[in-house]
């Protein structure tokens, strides 16, 4: 079950497995310092950029950023690199011509250590991973709340996926003038996330925009719920492709179709939208539950008193946030919490 296969859309990172142990399982930096990697003595001349966008094995980086000498360089990748997955968000050093000039072409040496790592399996048994967006530290789950239907358990696994990966979810609930979303929105009360709700007419774009700036926001959502529509809002010069929701099947036209990197740009400062495909499905095979619980900063605490191997799932024996929960000791809050809790476990438990 693949949905980057379903949208016909595969030109955007490598073919499952087809990158390296280096490349994968990178936990969050929690400093913030991005250690140097070590570069060929050859590669002393290399620049550094970020990685825009892919497609069809030419990669769009920015050199440069806010400098004198900011400019856009395409670029294949050197041989060097391997197996190694490289995508959208990536740091990285490049050599050869680098002016950014038409026709030029530059070539990607090395990766620099990512601080976050979005990835996907291609369905829940499988520990084969797919990288889809580097250095993220936030993402926007766009959600409709009508045409097509919310879904909680989609919503939920891209949850599971950002605890996963150490990456601050925000919800967004989009065309709001179609129905009320509260019922929906009551599931993840327990989560403490931030949420917004609008429609395209009023999003609430100030309160977005606060979010953005000196972020790394990654947007997710099914196709078809106006992600395009509230990027291009957010990032008027994005002009993001936006669909039509097939009134049948309720389906977008999948018309966003490779993972971008923009510039959110006010007064009040700069942060980056990553604008990925949008998805069906997210399998979750990768995921390691402690990275769940562990999310969960208050009630992780009271995980250190578990049985060893504690699943921390409802039918876990002796489970101490399951007990201390039912003593009242986190009050009301606290078995909303843990209710959540429980089912993004059982989300990607099956
Ligand atoms: N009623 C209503 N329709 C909206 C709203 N926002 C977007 N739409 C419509 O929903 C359809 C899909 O919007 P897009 O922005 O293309 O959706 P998307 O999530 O980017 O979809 P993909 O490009 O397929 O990934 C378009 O026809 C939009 O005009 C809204 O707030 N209310
Ligand atoms: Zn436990």
């Amino acid at each position: 079950m693949s949905w980057w296969s379903e949208t016909g859309v595969d030109d955007d990172d490598e073919p499952y497995g087809d990158y390296d142990e280096s490349s994968i399982r990178v936990r969050p930096n929690p400093k913030g310092n991005r250690p140097r990697t070590k570069i060929r003595p050859e590669h002393n001349d290399a620049v550094s950029g970020v990685v825009l966008g892919v497609d069809r094995g030419r990669f769009t980086v920015l050199v440069d950023a806010g400098g004198e000498q900011e400019r856009i360089i395409t670029s294949t990748r050197a041989r060097e690199l391997g197996k190694k997955a490289l995508v959208t968000g990536d740091r990285v050093r490049l050599v050869g011509d680098t002016s950014g000039d038409q026709g030029t072409l530059a070539r990607i040496v090395s990766i620099d250590e990512r601080t976050s790592l979005l990835r996907r399996s291609a369905d829940d048994t499988d520990a084969i991973e797919r990288v889809l967006v580097a250095n993220a530290d936030q993402m926007l789950i766009v959600v409709a709340a009508a045409n097509p239907e919310p879904r909680t358990r989609l919503v939920d696994r891209y949850l599971v996926a950002a605890f996963d990966a150490g990456i601050r979810p925000l919800l967004c609930v989009t065309k709001t003038d179609l129905a009320d979303p509260s019922e929906f929105l009551r599931n993840f009360e327990g989560l403490g996330i931030t949420i917004f709700t609008g429609s395209k007419e009023a999003f609430p774009l100030d309160e977005i925009a606060e979010q953005l700036i000196s972020h790394e926001t990654v947007f997710v959502g099914h196709s078809g719920v106006g992600k395009s529509t509230l990027i291009n809002a957010l990032v008027p010069t994005a002009d993001r492709a936006t669909g039509r929701v097939n009134d049948v099947t309720g389906r977008g036209r999948h018309t966003s179709s490779s993972t971008v990197s923009l510039q959110y740009s006010s007064p009040a400062g700069t942060g980056w939208v990553i604008d990925t495909p949008g998805v069906r499905s997210f399998g979750l095979g990768h995921v390691n539950p402690d990275n769940i619980v562990r999310s969960f900063t208050d009630l992780a605490e009271l995980a250190l008193e578990c049985p060893r191997g504690c699943t921390h799932r409802a039918d876990a024996p002796d489970c101490a946030i399951t007990e201390a929960v039912r003593e009242g000791r986190l009050g009301e809050v606290g078995t909303v919490r843990l209710d959540s809790l429980h089912r993004l476990l059982d989300t990607f438990a099956g």
